[in-house]
């Protein structure tokens, strides 16, 4: 990797990106930040001897600008940024709902964009990083913006249309899960655990869990099958969580979650 590499907007996705790429071997000299506030600028600055620039500044060095501010501050962002982004420079976007069209029609023509969406296990190299191509990002593009995002954990390709999906699957996927720990610990306070103990049962199974699922190649309808036990207690859980739709629930949520996702990209 001897591009420079400039992430725009550096809060958690973006300072994150920047942890992987230098645990990655990129030299802190190829690796620049914006940031809004300059105390969040020296921050970055000091945690990992990357150069903090402006947004103009970024544009004109970088070979590869990643974009992480917030959807709602893109507007404002492109503004600044656009009139000083040539032409060969790519443009990789973190934002949810964001569409590289978007893009595209505030960069000079042909300008390549990629749009990625991540989630917050980048910040233990256990992202899903979901990448699609803008109208102009070649081959070249997308595994530039995969070579990125593989530090921080897997990627994989979709077509754009299906990122408001992968938006609502994997990019907000990481707090269903904490939400089901915070709901399934206050169940064991219910049946008289003290927290610490609900706390590491439930996180350690889940984690357990996590690895069967990803490492036995088992189908989960298996994996949950060997649990349920006839006439035992998993089956008896599970009677009541369908009683109380939880399975119609998830479906309800991921499309609420898809439509917002829609939603965001006329926000700005
Ligand atoms: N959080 C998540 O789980 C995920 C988020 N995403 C996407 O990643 C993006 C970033 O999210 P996240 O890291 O959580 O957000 P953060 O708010 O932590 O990071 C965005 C940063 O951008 C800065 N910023 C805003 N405008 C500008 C500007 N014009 N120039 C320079 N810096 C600017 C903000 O500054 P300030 O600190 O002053 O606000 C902030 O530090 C979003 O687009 C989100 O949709 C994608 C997947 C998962
Ligand atoms: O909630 C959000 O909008 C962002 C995008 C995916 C996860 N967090």
């Amino acid at each position: 990797m001897t591009q420079t590499v400039a992430v725009l907007g550096a809060g958690k996705i973006g300072e994150a990106l920047v942890s992987g790429l230098l645990r990655a071997g990129q030299a802190p000299a190829d690796v620049l930040v914006t940031a809004r506030r300059p105390e969040r600028a020296a921050e970055l600055h000091r945690r990992y001897g990357v150069e903090a620039v402006s947004n103009e500044q970024a544009a004109k060095a970088a070979d590869t600008l990643i974009l992480t501010v917030k959807p709602q501050d893109m507007g404002a962002l492109l503004d600044e940024l656009a009139p000083h982004v040539p032409a060969d420079r790519l443009v990789v976007s973190g934002a949810a709902g964001v569409p590289t069209g978007w893009f595209e029609q505030r960069l000079a023509p042909g300008t390549p964009v990629v749009r990625v969406m991540t989630n917050t296990p980048v910040l233990v190299d256990e992202a899903m990083s979901v990448i699609s191509a803008g109208a102009h990002a070649t081959e070249e593009h997308l595994r530039r913006t995969e070579e990125i995002f593989r530090h921080v954990g897997r990627t994989v390709r979709v077509p754009e249309s299906q990122q408001d999906a992968a938006t609502a699957l994997s990019g907000s996927g990481p707090a269903y899960f904490y939400l089901l720990v915070e709901a399934m610990t206050d169940a064991g306070i219910l049946l008289g655990l003290p927290r610490t103990v609900a706390h590491d049962l439930i996180v350690q199974s889940a984690i357990g869990a996590s690895v069967m699922l990803r490492d036995s190649g088992e189908h989960p309808v298996k994996l949950r099958e060997a649990v349920t036990s006839p006439a035992g207690t998993t089956i008896a859980a599970i009677r009541e969580l369908e009683n109380h739709g939880v399975r119609a629930a998830f479906l309800a949520a991921l499309e609420a979650a898809r439509d917002r996702s829609r939603e965001l990209a006329g926000g700005r």
